[in-house]
C-alpha cells in the first residue's frame, strides 16, 4: 500500500522528527517558554494555512465522504487554533500587537506556500498526500509523548500532547490514510510518484519546522529593509 510504503521509506525522517532536541524538550517538559511561544506562534499560522489547503481538498474531491472529512478537517485545523495555540498565546501574555510584530518564519511561509500550491495547481490525490504528513506526524509524536509522559503531573505541554495523542485524531489520521491509498490505488505512476514527493516533502517542512522553533528562525535580510 502506498501510505505503508512512504512511511517506511521516512523512517530516519521520523526517526530524526522524534528525536530532534525540541521534541526530546517538549517530552521532558523543558523546552523553554520563549521556543515553545515561538513555534505556537508559527504554528496558529501554519494551522490558518493548512485549513485553506484542507478546504480546498474538500471542493476537489471526488468523494462526498472525502469532502466532508476534508472540510470536519478544515474546521477543526481552525478550531484547535483558537483554543490550544490562542490558550497559549494568552498564557503567554502575548498581545495583538506582540503579534503583528511577529514575522512569520521562513519554514512556516515554506511549508504554507507549498500546501497551498499544491491545493490549487496539482491534482487532487497530489494534494492528499501532501496533507497526510500532517496528520500522520503529529499523531505519531503525540501518542509517543502521552506514553513517554504518561506518569508526569502537571506536565507544562500537557494540552499539547493531549491534543495531539486524542484518539478522534487518530481516527482522522486513519481516515487520511485511507482516502490516499484508495487514490494512489486508483491512479497512474506519474500521480503516484508524484505524491511520494508531495508526502516526503511535507514530512520534510515537518522535521523544519520543529528545527525552526528550536532556532527561533528569522529572515537572514531582514535588517537590511526598513
Ligand atoms: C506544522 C504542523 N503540522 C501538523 C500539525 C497538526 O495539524 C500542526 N499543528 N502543525
Amino acid at each position: 500500500m502506498f501510505c505503508d510504503d512512504v512511511w517506511k521509506r521516512s523512517a530516519r525522517l521520523i526517526r530524526a522528527i522524534h528525536e530532534h532536541p525540541f521534541n526530546t524538550a517538549l517530552s521532558a517538559g523543558t523546552l523553554d517558554r520563549e521556543r515553545f511561544a515561538f513555534y505556537i506562534v508559527q504554528d496558529a499560522r501554519y494551522l490558518e494555512a493548512f485549513s485553506r489547503a484542507l478546504a480546498l481538498a474538500s471542493a476537489r474531491a471526488t468523494d462526498t465522504e472525502d469532502a466532508v472529512f476534508f472540510a470536519e478537517s478544515a474546521h477543526a485545523a481552525l478550531a484547535a487554533e483558537r483554543t490550544l495555540h490562542a490558550g497559549y498565546i494568552e498564557e503567554f501574555g502575548l498581545t495583538a500587537d506582540d503579534l503583528a510584530g511577529i514575522g512569520t518564519s521562513p519554514t512556516c511561509l515554506g511549508y504554507s506556500s507549498f500546501l497551498q500550491a499544491t491545493a490549487l495547481a496539482d491534482p487532487y490525490p497530489v494534494l492528499a498526500a501532501a496533507v497526510l504528513p500532517c496528520f500522520w506526524v503529529y499523531q505519531d509524536v503525540g501518542t509517543t509523548l502521552l506514553e513517554n509522559t504518561a506518569g508526569v503531573e502537571d506536565h507544562p505541554y500537557r494540552a499539547w500532547i493531549a491534543t495531539y495523542s486524542d484518539p478522534a485524531f487518530a481516527e482522522s489520521t486513519e481516515r487520511a490514510k485511507n482516502i490516499t491509498d484508495r487514490l494512489a490505488a486508483t491512479t497512474d505512476d506519474a500521480t503516484r510518484e508524484a505524491m511520494a514527493r508531495a508526502f516526503f516533502r511535507a514530512t520534510e517542512y515537518e522535521w523544519m519546522f520543529w528545527d525552526s522553533a528550536w532556532h527561533r528562525e528569522t529572515w537572514p535580510t531582514a535588517e537590511w529593509l526598513a
